[in-house]
């Protein structure tokens, strides 16, 4: 009896594993090339899960395993089509964004509907929202960072690069070694902080402030949250953990954010103070005010990533205005962080650069922020230092319909989701002669002219990009400027030579701590 049991069992067994990776041949049936998934996390997620490889690593080995303009891969057991080509990119994010809209595990209106209450601050936030709701949301929001609104937080900055020079002069005057990582992330959860909700972090005051303390357990992985997320990736769980009042989001640390957050807008409210940061900006449009933006205030990027079309004015309550400030603290926070600790340490270890750069700050007492915008080699280093190290390796969106891609010729059915590789194309030579050294002049106007534009994505493209890049980049230009105007940026003993990416980060990270000296330029 308890062999026909087993017999019946493994065929059961069996039976359920070949349904279940029915779909793993998807792309072979298709002629197109894949990368062979292991069940049951597919091709890409697998390593990632268990920590084994950084992303930026497994997105490139796949991209240079192939060479045709897309290939085939799977989440999961379902097959995702990731694009090696800079005019599909294109494509996809740009020309036909109305079938592109979200990005890829997107919420589903049932989810929203049973989530716990610090699941929906999170299911309010940009990053997540999807279809009209996202839209609304984005055209409320989009007139937040142009130029114009960029002026007044360079003022709010200006005080942040001073507490950034003043820790780096205190290392330089005891002749001691730093770590970047940390000092990046004290300057730019100060200047987020402060543009975006008029608080002040005081980071560069306190070992750990409970600020700083709350926004880094939102990003620790530990293995309870890695499990819930990988579980609420299973279709029809985020609603059952909603039901069983289990958060996916880490609740002490996202109660922490609103409860910050509600009591600034409250102050504000009360004061009547007007800031012009974030959180006035977002007052203004809950109050229905119209934000403006002068067209001869965008460039490419921006007009790329303009809404097309009538859009429904967005709903924008205080859930939703909470939400978005703490998602402009986190989405602000690691990603900007990250890349400033990548530039200065490739500043410190070439002199050459570093002269350049030198060359073209000491021209500037005390520059504005249209003179930050114009220093050309500023922003060729900033360029190469997102190009190398691009923070999200991949960026993804949903078919909304049945499509195919055109060129390729290959079918998308609706709700698969495409994946740019954008690591891939930045290290992929034909884009980028050279592309394991930290080269800037990849960044001038020949080189760029050269190359197609889409070859360029760390802030993503078209209508769902970034919406904090200018944000961004004038940090980065503000911390390298003042601290290659102020000091000599020096390798030391600690300083690592080989670069090695942390598996156990989910941005491009270095798995050592990178650690330079400064000496104070005469
Ligand atoms: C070097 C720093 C940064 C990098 C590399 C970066 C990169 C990105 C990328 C690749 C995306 C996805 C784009 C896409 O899907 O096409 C994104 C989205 C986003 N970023 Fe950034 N980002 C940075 C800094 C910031 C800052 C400073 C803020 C806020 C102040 C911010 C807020 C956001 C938000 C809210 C979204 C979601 C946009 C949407 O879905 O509509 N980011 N970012």
């Amino acid at each position: 009896m308890w062999l026909e049991t087993l017999c019946l069992l493994v065929i059961v067994v069996v039976a359920l594993y070949k349904y279940l990776t029915k779909d793993y041949q998807h792309w072979t049936k298709l002629g197109l090339a894949q990368d062979e998934p292991t069940f049951p996390f597919g091709s890409l997620l697998g390593e990632l899960v268990k920590g084994k490889k950084a992303s930026c690593d497994l997105l490139r080995e796949q991209y240079e395993r192939h060479n045709t303009k897309v290939y085939g891969g799977y989440v999961f057991l379902n097959p995702i089509l990731v694009i090696r080509d800079p005019e599909l990119a294109k494509i996809v994010l740009v020309r036909d964004f109305n079938n592109f809209v979200d990005r890829s595990g997107m919420i589903s209106p049932d989810r929203s509907k049973h989530s716990t209450v610090t699941d929906k601050i999170w299911n309010r936030q940009l990053t997540t929202l999807s279809g009209d709701e996202w839209k609304s949301v984005r055209s409320s929001l989009s007139p937040i960072f142009t130029s114009g609104k960029m002026k007044v937080m360079f003022a709010l900055m200006q005080h942040v690069s001073n507490e950034f020079l003043d820790t780096i002069r205190k290392h330089s005057e005891k002749d001691e070694a730093f770590e970047l990582k940390d000092l990046c992330g004290r300057f730019t959860m100060d200047s987020i902080s402060s543009c975006a909700i008029g608080f002040n972090a005081g980071s560069f005051h306190e070992d750990e402030t409970i600020f700083v303390k709350n926004a880094k357990g939102l990003f620790k992985r530990s293995g309870w949250a890695m499990f819930l997320f990988v579980l609420s990736l299973v279709p029809g769980m985020n609603a059952l953990l909603g039901r069983l009042g289990i958060s996916i989001s880490r609740p002490q640390e996202t109660r922490f954010f609103y409860n910050l957050i509600k009591a600034s807008i409250e102050a504000r409210r009360k004061s009547g103070e007007q800031r012009n940061d974030l959180i006035d900006l977002m007052i203004r449009i809950m109050k229905d005010e119209e934000i403006t933006t002068g067209e001869d205030e965008l460039d490419q990027f921006e007009n790329d990533a303009k809404l097309k079309g009538p859009v429904k004015k967005a709903e924008f309550d205080e859930l939703t205005l909470i939400a978005n400030a703490m998602v402009m603290l986190l989405a602000g926070y690691e990603t900007t962080a990250t890349t400033m600790t990548w530039a200065l340490f490739e500043i410190a270890r070439s002199e050459e650069i570093q002269r350049k750069l030198w060359e073209e700050v000491q021209q500037f007492d005390d520059p504005s922020y249209t003179d930050f915008m114009n220093m050309p080699y500023l922003d060729c280093v900033v360029n190469e230092s997102l190009r190398k190290y691009p923070q999200a390796t991949a960026i993804s969106r949903g078919s909304q319909e049945n499509y195919i891609l055109e060129d390729v010729n290959i079918p998308i059915k609706k709700g698969m989701d495409v994946y740019v590789n954008v690591v891939g194309i930045h290290y992929d030579p034909q884009n980028y002669p050279n592309p394991n050294e930290f080269n800037p002049d990849n960044f001038t106007r020949e080189a760029k002219a050269t190359r197609h534009p889409y070859a360029f994505l760390p802030f993503g493209h078209g209508p769902r990009a970034c919406i904090g890049m200018r944000f961004a980049l004038l940090e980065l230009k503000m911390a390298l400027f003042y601290a290659v105007k102020n000091f000599e940026l020096l390798k030391c003993d600690e300083t690592p030579e080989v670069i090695e990416f942390d598996p156990k980060s989910g941005f491009t990270s270095s798995k050592h701590p990178l650690i330079i000296k400064a000496r104070p330029r005469s």
